[in-house]
């Protein structure tokens, strides 16, 4: 069977749980992802962990953000150990963006958008006023210009990005839950098969998944009822 769409985020207290939760669900979805806390603690060697000797796809969330010639170097380093995608904050700027993506060609740059956490009023205390919608199309046209090929935003703002950044472009949706599933930090979320409905190529689903007795058992529910909706 074709693993589901899925990002698990594997954001574990320790390598050995990671590499435990990564080898549960690497049967059912495509992708895992490793992002700060991981990688700070452990560095590139959670990469080799986490990959184990499946296929799986390898998304890095370190959310780069900094000067250009920063950018670039981190992009650089990382790029070392064959990420499938790495993310960099789209605020960053069209240089920032650029320089991480000629870093690292071997690697797609996704630039993360708005933060699925925020709510239009934290958006409003940081300055972007007016709805999410907007500051999230604006983040995105900017983040293609600049060459990245993929961008995370929330389930909710899929249809607006796409038509306003076409095909061909990866959208990666975090802050998705299952019905009924406790939101926590999350402020701007969707059901799996809404994002997916709507147009999201990736879905990152973390704590729904390791935070149940079973992940295995949990990606393998949502990949099944992705394929029902489908
Ligand atoms: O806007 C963003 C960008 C990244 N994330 C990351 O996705 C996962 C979500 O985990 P859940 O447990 O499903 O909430 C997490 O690793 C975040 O760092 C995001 O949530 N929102």
């Amino acid at each position: 069977m074709t693993p589901a769409p899925i990002a698990v985020a594997l954001d574990a207290p320790d390598l050995e749980t990671a590499a435990r939760w990564a080898a549960l669900v690497t049967p059912h979805v495509s992708t895992v992802k490793v992002g700060l806390e991981l990688y700070l603690r452990y560095g590139p060697d959670v990469i080799a962990s986490v990959r184990g000797a499946s296929g799986v796809r390898l998304f890095l969330d370190l959310k780069l953000h900094d000067i250009p010639n920063t950018v670039a170097g981190a992009a650089r380093a990382v790029a070392r150990l064959r990420p499938s995608i790495l993310t960099v904050h789209a605020a960053g700027g069209p240089a920032m963006i650029r320089a991480a993506v000629e870093a690292a060609p071997h690697t797609q740059i996704a630039a993360v958008t708005i933060l699925t956490s925020l709510t239009e009023d934290d958006l409003g205390r940081i300055g972007l006023l007016g709805p999410a919608d907007d500051a999230v199309r604006r983040l995105a046209a900017l983040s293609v210009e600049a060459g990245a090929t993929a961008l995370v935003c929330s389930p909710n703002e899929v249809r607006a990005v796409r038509a306003e950044v076409g095909e061909g472009i990866t959208l990666i949706t975090p802050g998705v839950r299952p019905a009924g599933a406790a939101t926590q930090d999350q402020a701007r979320v969707a059901t799996p098969e809404q994002a997916l409905a709507d147009g999201a190529d990736l879905l990152v689903i973390g704590r729904p998944i390791t935070g149940s007795p079973d992940p295995g058992a949990a990606a393998a529910a949502i990949a099944a009822s992705l394929r029902r909706a489908s």
